[in-house]
């Protein structure tokens, strides 16, 4: 029998109208992995992503209300951040904490950032610390799943997190974190990423992409042949549980 995260498993697709439709499916699985995460272990930890595609969902996660979510028990760790410090508009932190996190009571040390202020390589040492730290603290095991809620997005490249085509991050095998160089038309360009081997700890992993530019590549991911895996890092990510893509119709080539 298959391993759960085997990649010959395709990912779970499910396309919608648009993009608020896409936050809307997000947000109602996101509730729904928190609440039985919580029920199940005690604690759930959800890994947000970057870029501009989640604001819709962070706000429909707050218009929850408070006490909708577990959220005390929940811990807040980032799939990749820019080399920027927190209150850069182009951190990823920053981002969630505008729009999601200064508005729910998780409490501040569940929230659990990447340092992108910091030396690159620094950074990501220290990340990779904060994480197997979290791991101990919750008594998971090093073979199983410590993210119960990966959310990712992905670049018209097919990048997710800040894993790039061609990257030698894409060989990593045993670091969880690593500090990298995305490709000149980013900006900016430093990143800390989480590793292929630290997203392959999630039990959901939840693909969140819309509009016309990202069409090409979720055709191309979603064949899920050898060429897919070997160029597009997105079409590499498998949740242990499940693997659902949330498409807008334009980004599944369906308008
Ligand atoms: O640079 C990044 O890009 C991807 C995609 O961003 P989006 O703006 O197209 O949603 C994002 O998932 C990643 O976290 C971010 O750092």
């Amino acid at each position: 029998m298959s391993a759960p995260h085997d990649q010959r498993i395709r990912p779970e697709l499910v396309v919608l109208a648009d993009a608020d439709a896409v936050a809307d499916e997000a947000a109602t699985r996101v509730a729904a992995a928190m609440r039985e995460a919580v029920a199940a272990r005690g604690q759930c930890v959800l890994a947000l992503s970057g870029g501009s595609t989640p604001r819709r969902l962070h706000a429909r996660l707050v218009a929850m209300g408070a006490e909708a979510l577990p959220w005390a028990q929940t811990y807040i760790v980032f799939g990749d951040e820019r080399c920027v410090p927190p209150d850069d508009s182009a951190s990823n932190f920053g981002m969630a904490r505008e729009t999601l996190l200064a508005h729910v009571p998780v409490p501040d040390a569940q929230v659990l950032r990447m340092e992108g202020e910091r030396p690159p390589a620094d950074g990501a040492e220290r990340y990779e610390a904060t994480l197997r730290a979290l791991a101990t603290r919750l008594g998971v095991a090093e073979e199983d799943a410590l993210f119960d809620v990966v959310l990712l997005g992905m670049g018209a490249d097919g990048h997710t997190a800040s894993l790039f085509p061609g990257d030698a991050a894409l060989d990593e095998t045993t670091r969880w974190v690593l500090d990298v160089c995305a490709p000149a038309t980013y900006a900016p360009r430093d990143r800390l990423t989480l590793t292929l081997p630290a997203l392959s700890r999630a039990r959901t992993v939840l693909v969140l992409a819309g509009g016309a530019e990202k069409r090409d590549a979720v055709a191309h991911a979603l064949r899920g042949d050898a060429d897919a895996r070997e160029t597009l890092p997105v079409a590499r990510v498998r949740g242990r549980a499940r693997t659902t893509w949330l498409l807008d119709r334009v980004a599944a080539g369906h308008a």
